[in-house]
């Protein structure tokens, strides 16, 4: 399968997710803030929320692969070379630890071994080391993006999830599967970072990038001058409050179809003079400053965009649904997407246009003998329950990475 993706929401064919595991339950009530989530969760109700998402997902997409990118980082970590690789990124970067005196013992554990060492921070094998897992694995979105045939590999910004840029790096960098874009890869080094979260693929010439609480400014401006060295025409930087409840562009900002987003209000509709254009002419860039991101996306696009209001039009509602993802859709092909249940105001607001609400459990009975037809079904949210996931503070967008899509 060809990794390509060129918009947000063409016909989706392929994405990593992962499905938490032991390392949630490893989060305590002291550890949480750091690592963070907003509360405890419930291993087992998380998992099960998980995978009535992916069941969702299958039964829109029968054709769709889906990986899990545990078993990815494990058969990465097949090859020796990849092995050495992670162990030396982990004694160089991890900061809450000093792992150089275990780095032969890390090099020599098994594949299966040092993916559980790097997830869940400890090992029987090396029993003098543990370190804090890593529970944000479950956001795959933020490890990297693929943009057209460019991968840009995340570079985290907080302590808690350094790891996962180290696995996903590794992954990029050794798994087969990488082979043929890895020449395109975009690393981000030193101090800088940049989040999946914040970059959103418009169009094959276009990308947006959240300068947010993750993603700084020199982040961002090292992977748009090197997008724009491998073909994107333009980068639009939107500046975002640098806030815990809006910590990536996509939890106030996202595509639900070509032509269609839904957006938090005070922080999207309400701001005025937060983009910036980047344009390559003649080897140099062009910058400007848009009135503001409806404008700057319909002139770059040349055509309307409707913003739909998460939360519909009270403020309350509004803030409440963002805190749980409302805004943070996923979109399985133009016009059908995905999100949280419980985010029933903006649903409401999304059926004023056009769209038609299906709960996930009856759509997955209605269709579980393979007859939906996502081109002829119009324009459709599915939910699916998630009251554990949100406590990490993440929905649909953050849960899933793609990796290949059809152009819209
Ligand atoms: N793209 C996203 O917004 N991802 C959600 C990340 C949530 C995670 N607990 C974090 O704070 O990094």
């Amino acid at each position: 399968m060809d990794l390509r993706v060129s918009s947000e929401t063409g016909l989706l064919k392929g994405v990593i997710t992962h499905t938490p595991g032991p390392e949630v339950s490893l989060v305590s009530p002291e550890t949480k803030d750091q690592l963070l989530f907003d509360d405890i969760i419930y291993e087992l109700d998380a998992r099960n929320e998980h995978l009535d998402m992916l069941q969702v997902m299958r039964t829109a997409l029968p054709e769709l692969q889906i990986l899990e990118v545990r078993n990815l980082i494990t058969e990465t970590l097949e090859n020796p070379d990849a092995r050495a690789y992670l162990a030396d990124s982990l004694v160089r970067n991890q900061r809450d630890g000093n792992l150089a005196p275990v780095r032969a013992q890390i090099a020599e554990l098994d594949a299966q071994e040092l993916a559980a060492f790097a997830i869940e921070g400890s090992t029987p094998s090396i029993p003098s080391v543990e370190l804090l897992p890593t529970p944000n694995l479950l956001f795959t979105r933020d490890l990297a993006a693929i943009v057209n045939d460019v991968i840009v590999v995340s570079k985290a910004a907080k302590t808690a999830r350094i790891r996962e840029s180290l696995m996903m790096d590794t992954v990029v960098t050794f798994h087969p599967m990488y082979e043929e874009i890895r020449k395109n890869a975009i690393f981000i080094s030193g101090e800088d970072s940049i989040e999946g979260g914040d970059i959103l693929v418009v169009r094959d010439d276009l990308v947006l990038i959240g300068m947010s609480e993750r993603t700084t400014f020199s982040g961002l401006m090292h992977a748009a001058r090197q997008l724009m060295d491998k073909g994107i025409n333009q980068v639009l930087i939107i500046d975002i409050p640098k806030k815990r409840s809006s910590m990536h562009l996509d939890t106030i900002f996202t595509f639900s179809n070509y032509n269609e987003c839904v957006v938090f209000p005070p922080a999207i509709i309400d701001r005025k003079d937060n983009v910036v254009s980047l344009v390559k002419s003649n080897g140099s860039i062009i910058t400007e400053l848009k009135p503001n991101l409806k404008y700057a996306l319909e002139e770059a696009l040349g055509h309307e965009v409707t913003f739909i209001k998460c939360g519909g039009d009270d403020p309350t509602a509004q803030q409440r649904e963002q805190w749980s993802d409302g805004a943070n859709t996923f979109a399985l092909a133009p016009g059908v997407i995905i999100g949280y249940e419980r985010n029933v105001n903006t649903f409401r607001e999304m059926e004023k246009h056009g769209y038609k609400i299906v709960a996930g459990k009856d759509f997955v009975k209605n269709y579980s003998d393979g007859s939906f037809d996502i081109s002829t079904c119009g324009k459709m949210v599915i939910t699916f329950e998630g009251h554990e996931l949100c406590r990490g503070r993440g929905g649909a967008r953050c849960m899933t990475q793609p990796f290949s899509r059809m152009v819209d």
